[in-house]
């Protein structure tokens, strides 16, 4: 059986496909292949592990008669038509709870970085213009025993909830649809309503799957209602928040800062005015970028394929109605 890879990953990956009797097909150019040559690149391959965050859309599953399956290198699902792929009897597998840890440091990361304004004080340096230790001018605040808000308490909401309890002792409040008393067994966290969460947090930070429903979730009303010394957050995905209300909140000092993770659209623009403010970090969606979490990603996703090729059900699916199907 033949598998493509749609961009390189960590050799372990490769090798457990190659150990399981896989001819290897592998996108050696750093680009994501445009549409057109990733369906034609799967037009005799038996599987696709698919990296990064490029659209597999209905037409790409109606273009694919031969796909068995598809594997993904990441949590997130929003940029594949999983009932495109269901119609067409393709699982579809994710990369869940290894990057987990990975994602919540950089969430930290960025919630320290803004706090402290570090990324605009190190630029100084890097520009020629120390601030020879200026004592009342461009001050960062404290997280230590603020209150961290999460929209989203799943698994990478989680993990941030206690590394922000353990190091900062934070006080953790969350909003989801509905309770996550699994999670209220692991962490001292407090369910609150969505205006709750908006008025309470002095950090808030994003960590809710990109759905229709929290599509711009946090607009120009959502940030009116937030703290004006709060800090926002969001690791999650970049449509969740309105850029423009996003830099007009900040602008006008609706809210302090900001830390993105990832932006919409991805690459963000040189010229984007979040990249000249004082009190804002913007990474280039680094959450899972860890040697050892992509490793850990490229053999989920590995075996993955390896159990569909075996005659097994993919065992991370996330369109488990394929199987009822078939
Ligand atoms: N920046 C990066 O590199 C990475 C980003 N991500 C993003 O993080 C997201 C979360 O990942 P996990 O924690 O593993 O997912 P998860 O499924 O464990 O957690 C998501 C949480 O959001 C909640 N949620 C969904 N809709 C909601 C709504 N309307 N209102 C409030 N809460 C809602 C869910 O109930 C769940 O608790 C992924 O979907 C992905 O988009 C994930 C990994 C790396
Ligand atoms: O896993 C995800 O959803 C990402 O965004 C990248 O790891």
């Amino acid at each position: 059986m033949k598998v493509f890879i749609s961009k390189n990953i960590p050799s372990p990956g490769i090798e457990a496909l190659e150990k399981s009797g896989f001819e290897v097909y592998i996108n050696e150019s750093s680009h994501r292949l445009p549409q057109p040559d990733l369906i034609e690149a799967c037009q005799e391959v038996d599987f696709l592990l698919n990296v990064g965050q490029g659209k597999l859309d209905a037409d790409f599953f109606e273009a694919c008669k031969h796909l068995k399956g598809v594997a993904l290198t990441s949590v997130g699902f929003d940029h594949v038509d999983l009932d495109a792929a269901t119609t067409h009897g393709i699982p579809v597998s994710n990369t869940p709870d290894v990057l987990s840890d990975a994602t919540a440091d950089i969430a930290f990361l960025l919630m320290l970085n803004v706090s402290r304004k570090a990324f605009f004080r190190a630029m100084q340096v890097v520009n020629g213009a120390w601030a020879d230790f200026e004592f009342t001018k461009e001050l960062g605040t404290t997280i230590q025993g603020k209150t961290l808000g999460i929209y989203g308490l799943g698994r990478i909401g989680l993990s941030l909830a206690r590394k922000a309890q353990a190091a900062y002792d934070m006080k953790i409040i969350y909003h989801n649809r509905s309770r996550n008393i699994e999670a209220e067994r692991l962490v001292d966290a407090t369910y609150v309503n969505f205006d709750q969460l908006l008025t309470q947090s002095d950090v808030l930070s994003v960590h809710s799957n990109l759905t229709e429903e929290t599509q711009y979730r946090f607009n120009k009303d959502a940030f009116k209602r937030m703290k004006s010394s709060a800090i926002f957050v969001n690791t999650a995905r970049g449509k969740i928040h309105h850029e423009l209300d996003l830099i007009d909140a900040l602008s006008t000092g609706e809210i302090w800062g900001a830390g993105l993770d990832v932006t919409d659209p991805e690459p963000m623009q040189p010229d984007n005015p979040l990249l000249k403010m004082s009190n804002t970090c913007v990474f280039p969606h680094i959450g899972s970028a860890t040697l050892e979490t992509r490793t850990q990603m490229a053999l989920l996703a590995a075996n993955n394929i390896i159990a569909a090729k075996n005659g097994n059900n993919m065992p991370q699916v996330v369109n488990v109605d394929v199987y009822k199907k078939a």
